[in-house]
């Protein structure tokens, strides 16, 4: 049974998928309340509330994905999950509509002082001179980060007739012209904004982007919204600009700390606060939830995901393409690990014929995670595989060779050790499978799959009935058996699949036959 923890408040109707499977238990339960629990858990779904944290990851070795119903990954340490092996997605544009609404809500409301006006009536007070509010029609609109909510508030702001300048450093000049909106500089929109909005994530690079210098920057009056992260705009500095006037008014939908407890910033009457709803709308959290639950349903049944925030994305049609050398590159990984039992400093892949045109990075992952596998103690998958191996000083590269090399497509690993190399190649046959065609310098043709033995003799006549004699006096059953040698009378190689495997005493035995150079296990 696969067990999903479910730790911050979720739509049941998105959550369905996961509800109704009989394969899976899904826990509705914070953190805190399954403490005793956290090591069973196969899957984490969370909003913004729950802190992904390494000492949670620790928590809970059994982890295999955490699902972010959002946006937003600053709660979660994406870092400590790669090391760990964990998959992290998110729910991307579930919630994109109902925040860039949200921003529009806040803007409106902030130039009418409408929360302010609201208080006053409900106050049984009637004082239309106070709430004098400013048009947004004509305003310059400064938006940073022009994004998926960003470029949606653009759109509303055109409805109501402002003029919009956008700064994104990542933004090409062709998808802003597509849209038609003014692309600026940081310091240009600061100088012409009457109303400036923030939809970046929150990086080392935009914490405090917002900060003591860019708000001197901003003209006298300015309204500052913030629907993003808290952080983006510098509260401490946010305090001193609404203290000597030069900021006009501000809203928050979110904080530094959530919630903000008793802040300085919420005694002014000029800031307006929402308790982080952005995506807090029916319609959003249907969204997001379906689209982790979905995104986790094809983890589990090891389908690829299509929002991973720590492993290449691959849509469903490339993923059918490649997933044969997916699962050929994992077993030639797996094999050439026990092959080369020491220490290696890099790992060369070739990618030759109609292999060479796919996406390959994913088919590497697996490659590599099956190379780790066999040396390291913890996860290797594709998440982690890459930065295992820089870790562990391994390099590995890439190639590609539009030439099949007598294949319709191969897959060859150079293996550079400490003491030799080695190389091997793989090819992928429709309705055949998986075939080893060259090992260590012969040309072969075997299965990579199950209990093999890999024995290096020299070609002299009895060679392959000394073999098959001990092992049938041990009782081991020779499922197939493959040769090949570089030249007659010269050094050739067995390699058999047994039906059950070999014991180190056998082995030995093995070792000890005249003219026997190596004897290897490879289990696949
Ligand atoms: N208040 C709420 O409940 C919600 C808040 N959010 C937050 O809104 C923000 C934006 O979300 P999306 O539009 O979906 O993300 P997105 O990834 O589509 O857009 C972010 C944009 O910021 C730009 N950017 C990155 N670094 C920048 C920098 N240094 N300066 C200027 N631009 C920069 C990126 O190029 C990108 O275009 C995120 O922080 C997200 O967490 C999202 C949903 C709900
Ligand atoms: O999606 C995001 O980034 C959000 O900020 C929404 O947060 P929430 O899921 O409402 O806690």
């Amino acid at each position: 049974m696969v067990r999903i923890l479910v730790s911050d408040a979720m739509s049941e109707e998105g959550l369905a998928p996961l509800l109704a499977d009989p394969t899976i238990e899904v826990v509705q339960k914070k953190v805190t309340e399954v403490e005793g629990e956290l090591d069973t858990f196969d899957a984490l779904l969370v909003r913004s509330a729950t802190k992904v944290t390494e000492q949670l990851l620790q928590n809970m070795p059994n982890l295999k994905i955490v699902g972010r119903a959002g946006v937003g990954v600053d709660n979660i340490d994406v870092d400590a999950a790669t090391r760990y092996g964990v998959v992290v997605i998110n729910a991307p544009n579930g919630n994109t509509i109902s925040t860039a609404e949200h921003t529009f809500a806040m803007m409106a409301s902030l130039v009418r002082r409408i929360p302010q006006a609201h208080i006053s009536v409900k106050s049984r007070e009637w004082n239309r001179s106070a709430f004098v509010g400013v048009e947004l029609f004509g305003k310059h609109l400064g938006i940073i980060g022009f994004g998926r909510i960003g470029s949606e508030v653009a759109k509303r702001a055109r409805a109501f007739g402002m003029h919009v300048h956008v700064y994104d450093p990542f933004l090409t000049k062709a998808r802003a012209e597509k849209i038609g909106v003014d692309v600026c500089t940081l310091d240009e929109l600061l100088a012409q904004a009457d109303i400036i909005t923030v939809h970046t994530p929150l990086t080392k690079e935009t914490k405090g982007l917002l900060g003591p210098k860019n708000l001197a920057k901003t003209k006298k009056g300015v309204y500052l919204i913030n629907c993003a992260r808290g952080g983006i705009i510098d509260e401490q500095a946010l305090l001193s600009f609404l203290e000597n006037g030069h900021v006009a008014g501000v809203a928050l939908d979110v904080f530094e700390q959530e919630p903000p407890g008793d802040h300085p910033l919420l005694s002014f009457d000029n800031v307006i606060v929402t308790p982080h709803l952005g995506a807090s709308t029916i319609e959003a959290q249907v969204n997001v939830a379906t689209q982790v639950a979905e995104e986790v349903l094809k983890f589990l049944q090891g389908k690829p995901v299509t929002s991973s925030i720590n492993l290449p994305t691959l849509s469903k049609d490339v993923y059918e393409k490649i997933q044969a050398f997916y699962t050929l590159a994992r077993k030639m990984g797996i094999v050439a690990s026990q092959y080369m039992s020491e220490p290696v400093q890099e790992i060369a892949i070739t990618y030759s014929g109609s292999v060479a045109d796919l996406e390959t990075t994913f088919i590497t992952r697996s490659l590599l995670a099956g190379f780790l596998k066999p040396r390291v103690a913890s996860t290797v998958n594709e998440v982690n595989a890459a930065m295992i191996a820089k870790e562990r000083g391994i390099a590995f590269s890439e190639k590609f060779s539009a030439n099949g090399n007598d294949y319709n497509n191969s897959i060859t690993l150079t293996v550079y050790g400490e003491n030799k190399t080695f190389t091997m190649k793989g090819t992928h046959i429709a309705h055949y499978g998986d075939r080893i065609v060259h090992f260590n310098g012969f040309a072969i043709d075997f299965a990579p799959e199950g209990h093999l033995l890999y024995i290096q003799h020299h070609d002299k006549p009895g060679m392959i009935g000394k073999v098959g004699n001990i092992l049938g006096d041990h009782q081991v059953n020779i499922a197939t058996m493959q040769v090949g040698r570089q030249e007659a009378g010269g050094k050739a190689i067995m390699m058999l699949s047994l039906d059950k495997p070999l014991d180190d005493a056998l082995v030995e035995i093995l070792e000890k036959i005249d003219d026997i150079d190596v004897v290897k296990r490879l289990e696949v």
